[in-house]
């Protein structure tokens, strides 16, 4: 009797997942674990915490909702604490299982984590974190385009985008475990309290990323409007807020895109409904950077392998922290960041070519203190998106210096949005 572990990641749904579709087809008997990674829960880099407050309630949510939804269809979700390698392993003999399934990663820890399994486990991995499938993409990893234009281009043209996949029909395990979903404080972590000028109040879960998307496309037919609204600043209707979602896996790209499309034929097709498929394939071209990079995306010279800003002292990074500043737009992204776990696109190019053109900061500070705070934490949009203003990574203009003054007056104009987050 074959009985298999599906390692649950950044993959949290039974809609459109082909890995998890494979497992169950594949095998009498599915052991579905997530593992909280010791190095992710409680380490730190450049003295930064690498997992927030935010970031840790919504993943917490999500796996309540995976949990009961793997429950519905027969099966539950083990939830371990520990070493991922060491607890997958031990799981692995305790439980007697052949083999592990689970989402193939881009980014250079993930995929190392990958490798390292591969030594004692018989591992098979995936992919599924895109719209367009690696291998899909009409050229090798190696020949990826540098530009996004080009990438763009060439997927428009050249590939299509794969049917999402029905969740499967039941899940059989028949090991009998125990195991809850563990509370903020069991993980040693404040519980968060909840700012009414949150944008949205984010949910984890499948079922939430769906009922986000209903309202958006749906309910509200926000998506007509996306191209106009999407540099806003306050509420949650300026654009779609799917990111946290998509970072943790509670809907993917796909799901995402085939709503678009009937969207287009039942209700209107314009630039707007082209653009929220554009910035999807630019979140797809980070991954395949990532994937192509590996760890250089992580180094202060990027992909480019040289500087291009004159670096000076990190001591008064708190202030930007903090915000502090004394820049009220900066100041007040930051304290939107650091009260809700989200921050506008907008506000997050303002604050990193804040912190790395005017402060003259390492941005590799920024993109760890992003990674501890934001809730839709994605190793390849956060890297990708820090260097490409840094001018180490895929801007063909070598980077971008943002001017506050003239961003303020276009996007905040009579200042509410610095209005709202002045304390
Ligand atoms: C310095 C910096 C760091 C960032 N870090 C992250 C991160 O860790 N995780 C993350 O998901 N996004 C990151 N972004 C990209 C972007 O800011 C967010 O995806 C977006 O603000 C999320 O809001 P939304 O879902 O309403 O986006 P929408 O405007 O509604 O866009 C729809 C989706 O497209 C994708 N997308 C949009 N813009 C980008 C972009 N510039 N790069 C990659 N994907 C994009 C996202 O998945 C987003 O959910 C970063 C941007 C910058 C400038």
């Amino acid at each position: 009797m074959s009985r298999a572990i599906y390692w649950f990641r950044n993959d949290l749904r039974l809609e459109d997942n082909e890995v998890l579709n494979k497992a169950v087809e594949e095998n009498p008997e599915i052991l579905p674990v997530y593992v909280f990674d010791e190095s992710l829960l409680r380490g730190e880099q450049w003295g930064i915490e690498r997992m927030g407050s935010h970031r840790l309630k919504f993943l917490l949510e999500s796996l309540e909702d995976l949990k009961a939804h793997l429950q519905q269809l027969g099966s539950d979700l083990l939830i371990k604490v520990g070493d991922t390698v060491t607890v997958l392993n031990d799981i692995r003999k305790t439980y007697n299982c052949d083999v592990l399934y689970a989402q193939k990663a881009s980014a250079y820890d993930e995929v190392q984590l990958e490798e390292k399994l591969s030594e004692t486990i018989n591992t098979k991995f995936i992919w599924g974190e895109t719209l367009y499938h690696l291998n899909d993409l009409p050229y090798h990893l190696d020949e990826l385009p540098d530009i996004f234009t080009q990438f763009r281009k060439s997927v428009e043209k050249k590939a299509d985008v794969r049917k999402i996949l029905e969740a499967p029909l039941q899940i059989h395990s028949s090991q009998g475990f125990d195991s809850e979903v563990p509370s903020m404080e069991d993980l040693g972590f404040e519980p968060v309290e909840e700012d009414d000028r949150s944008v949205i109040q984010f949910r984890g879960g499948a079922k939430a990323a769906n009922d986000r998307l209903n309202y958006y496309l749906w309910d509200k037919e926000l998506l007509g409007n996306y191209k106009q609204t999407r540099n806003g600043l306050i509420g949650g209707d300026y654009s779609s807020k799917f990111s946290p979602w998509l970072a943790h896996g509670c809907i993917s790209p796909r799901q995402i895109y085939w709503q678009v499309k009937k969207f287009e034929k039942y209700v209107k097709k314009n630039s707007s409904t082209y653009w929220l498929v554009f910035e999807l394939v630019w979140r797809d071209y980070f991954h395949f950077v990532a994937k192509k990079y590996s760890n250089q995306i992580y180094q202060r010279k990027g992909i480019l392998g040289e500087d291009k800003i004159d670096w000076g002292s990190d001591k008064l990074f708190h202030l930007w922290r903090d915000g502090k500043t004394g820049e009220p737009f900066v100041d007040a992204n930051m304290r939107e960041m650091n009260a809700t776990g989200f921050m506008s696109n907008r506000g997050r190019q303002n604050v990193a070519s804040y912190l790395m053109h005017q402060m003259k900061i390492d941005w590799r500070l920024g993109a760890a203190y992003f990674e501890k705070m934001l809730i839709d934490y994605d190793p390849c949009s956060n890297y990708g998106n820090w260097i490409y203003i840094a001018g180490v990574g895929n801007d063909p203009r070598g980077g971008r210096e943002f001017n506050i003054e003239r961003q303020k007056q276009m996007y905040d104009p009579k200042g509410e949005y610095q209005e709202l987050w002045a304390n």
